[in-house]
């Protein structure tokens, strides 16, 4: 079937991460035949097909698993500007529905329509909704009918429009749209199995806790802070315990016929007097997303809490016996195929948690939930997460009752100000941003990375820009920070793996029999990459970050480098203004998005033997004045001697504070460190100029 390549499409395959294979033909030939990454996959052909003939068709595989929810991994597509076409918006949508004579339903994040596959009425009634079980996407325009719990993209739905029109039948076979679509690949598949397998397993061996000897029940909900929640309440969502690994099992359960979908384990960990818990998720988490809780939403809940743990969930639901949900990865993401199943709900309260990066994240969530239907709970210190709340014996129904409405107006005034000033004043700590756990004296001068901000990176030609953003980003992602990079440069395998030796922090070619195991925990990184090289366009490069802020919650981007994005502009004659363009558009970018921004720019061409400054930076004063932070990366081989760097943060507006610290760069790792006990380095007044001095990280303190 003939098609033109839309925008969605386009923006799909212009992003990537290691969860989807490289497209590097020498890797696909070093891992697989290229056939297999090419070819459709015969899972993908079942899950289109009914439960029953599906499951005769692959005896092997449980039913929960041939669920169209998992991950579709599209085929790659020519990342070419030339291919581009107009935006998708809700509005097209709406246009391609009417003009198809395709009745619709507009929701709050998805329009409504009926289902291309179950059998229905031919002329739907426009006012019974539950004919209308198909839910698109208005972002994507990807769909999921929740009848048949199949998904697509906008152009799958498309060509099954086109299909159904074409044959002129009442619906479309699954087996028909099955066809259609692209697929996963056969190492998905193994895995999807493998997962399969191990849920059933852990779930038939997991014991209710109500079912565990008196002592044993009452140590596992002491290691959790349970004690106060009941085992009926438990047993409601399906909780057991799972006494190999004494984890904490919280099901995921199909909302169409309560089939059991995933699991996730929660365990605890002794690390040095501190109990810490960790999650692990089955299928992998990536492969599969749903709702805790989901199962037990009645057509008629109109009202829900979503919560970032189980934990949580549990003590709301048993406190007001309100309907509760928790999310799959905490405040890491909102996944926006989970949309369709909180369409229902004409009221939303997002109480995720205590801290500032839960409060953060309900504001972010709450845009793509719609920000009309939702309120969230502000943390405090009479408002702590549910779990919490509840322990201190506090009233959760009037914490709910304290809810704000996250839709926000434009003109404010200091009464509303108050709390967020407030928030700020309360959390030094937290309003600083995430720490570096590499760079420990870039913590003490620039205090954190924080969202919403443009960092501005710059070093002489050859210096290490490239080896040392990619660890400085890696770091960051490493603690859950979702990172998406640019890299028109060099490519996307190289660049993977500068990272994934610093990641390792080794050389991996000398030890190639760890390399599944190096992968395998570099793949759980939340780090997805553009498909770009060489030169491109602006717009282009924003909408695929915008993409994938809906998609993937990134809270960081790294472009390297702005120099990529200067030749394809032809309204501007001026290089300058062209530049100022750029800077201002990925400015608003991060300010929009809430989504830290770093930049990596060329310098001006200086004299070998001086020092880089902020005015060194390609351009005009603009890029510097833009951004937030302003790091350099300084080589001064006749001091320090070769190999050695130091970085400069030379603007930093978050607190003023400015200061130098040396780098020593590893070889084999590809990691920089700061030398211990060694000479350190400080500012020099004005001049923006760093000069050494012995011991100690040294910076100064913003003049008043
Ligand atoms: N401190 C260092 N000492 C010695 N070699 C280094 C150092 N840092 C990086 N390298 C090596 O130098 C090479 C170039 O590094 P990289 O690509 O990161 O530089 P760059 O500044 O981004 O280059 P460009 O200016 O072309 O964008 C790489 O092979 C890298 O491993």
């Amino acid at each position: 079937m003939q098609r033109s390549l839309s925008r969605g499409q386009l923006l799909r395959s212009l992003l990537s991460s290691p969860h989807r294979r490289p497209r590097d033909p020498a890797w696909i030939a070093a891992r697989a035949p290229a056939q297999s990454f090419w070819c459709s996959s015969r899972l993908s052909k079942k899950a289109g097909l009914p439960a029953a003939a599906a499951a005769a068709a692959s005896p092997a595989l449980p039913r929960p698993f041939q669920d169209p929810l998992c991950r579709h991994f599209k085929k790659d597509l020519p990342a070419s500007p030339d291919l581009l076409l107009q935006p998708l918006s809700a509005t097209e949508i709406r246009q391609y529905l009417r003009s198809k004579n395709i009745s619709f339903h507009d929701g709050y994040s998805c329009l409504r329509a009926p289902s291309l596959f179950a059998e229905r009425p031919r002329a739907s009634d426009p006012s019974d909704k539950e004919n209308f079980s198909l839910f698109i996407d208005k972002t994507t325009g990807r769909f999921l009918c929740k009848a048949t719990l199949l998904e697509g993209s906008w152009e799958d739905f498309q060509d099954g429009v086109e299909l159904l029109q074409k044959e002129g039948s009442p619906f479309l076979s699954p087996q028909t749209f099955a066809s259609l679509l692209e697929s996963e690949t056969e190492r998905d598949e193994l895995e999807l199995e493998l997962d399969g397998l191990e849920v059933q397993r852990i779930w038939e061996k997991a014991l209710w806790v109500s079912d565990l000897e008196e002592e044993e029940a009452r140590l596992a909900k002491t290691i959790f802070n349970i004690t106060g929640i009941n085992n009926a309440i438990l047993k409601k969502f399906g909780v057991k315990y799972f006494k190999p690994t004494k984890s904490l099992v919280f099901p995921w359960f199909s909302s169409r016929d309560f089939s059991l979908k995933g699991l996730k384990l929660l365990s605890a960990q002794c690390d040095q007097q501190l109990v810490k818990y960790v999650e692990t998720m089955f299928p992998k988490p990536g492969n599969y997303y749903s709702l805790f809780g989901l199962h037990l939403m009645g057509k008629k809940d109109i009202q829900v809490v979503i919560t970032s743990r189980e934990v949580d969930s549990l003590a709301l639901n048993q406190a007001t016996g309100l309907p509760t949900i928790a999310l799959p990865r905490g405040v890491s993401c909102l996944p926006p195929v989970l949309l369709p199943f909180l369409e229902q709900f004409k009221r939303i309260i997002l109480w995720l948690g205590d801290d500032l990066r839960s409060w953060e994240a309900s504001k972010l969530f709450a845009r793509k939930l719609n920000l009309k239907r939702c309120s969230l709970i502000r943390p405090g210190e009479k408002q702590p997460c549910p779990l919490d709340a509840y322990a201190q014996g506090l009233n959760l129904g009037k914490i709910l009752k304290t809810a704000i409405p996250a839709a926000h107006k434009s003109i404010t005034s200091f009464r509303q100000l108050r709390e967020d000033v407030f928030g700020e004043l309360a959390n030094v700590e937290q309003v600083a941003g995430v720490k570096w756990s590499r760079f420990p004296d870039l913590n003490k001068v620039l205090k954190g990375h924080r969202k919403g901000e443009l960092t501005i990176f710059t070093g002489p030609t050859g210096s290490g820009k490239t080896t040392f953003i990619s660890e400085y980003a890696l770091d960051l992602c490493n603690q859950g920070i979702n990172t998406l990079w640019g890299s028109f440069e060099i490519n996307n395998v190289r660049l993977a793996k500068v990272m994934l030796t610093q990641f390792a922090m080794q050389r991996l070619e000398e030890q190639l029999e760890n390399y599944e195991m190096w992968a395998d925990k570099f793949e759980d990184l939340p780090l997805y990459f553009m498909t770009f090289h060489g030169q491109q366009n602006i717009k282009m490069v924003v909408d695929v970050m915008q993409h994938a802020v809906y998609m993937y919650d990134i809270n960081h981007v790294v472009i390297d480098n702005l120099q990529f994005m200067m030749g394809q502009e032809q309204l501007f004659t001026d290089k300058f203004a062209l530049q100022d363009y750029i800077v201002g558009t990925f400015r608003k970018f991060a300010t929009e998005n809430s989504c830290h921004v770093t930049l990596v720019i060329h310098p001006r061409k200086e004299e070998d033997d001086k020092e880089l400054q902020t005015a060194s930076i390609f351009g005009s004063a603009k890029a510097s004045q833009e951004a937030d932070n302003v790091l350099i990366l300084q080589d001064r081989k006749l001091i320090t001697g070769p190999g050695k760097r130091y970085l400069q943060v030379a603007k930093n507006r978050f607190d003023g504070d400015v200061g130098a610290f040396p780098l020593e760069f590893n070889k084999a790792s590809l990691t920089y460190s700061s030398p211990k006990g060694k000479t350190r380095l400080k500012k020099l007044k004005d001049d923006n100029t760093v000069q050494l001095k012995t011991p100690g990280v040294e910076t100064s303190e913003k003049k008043s």
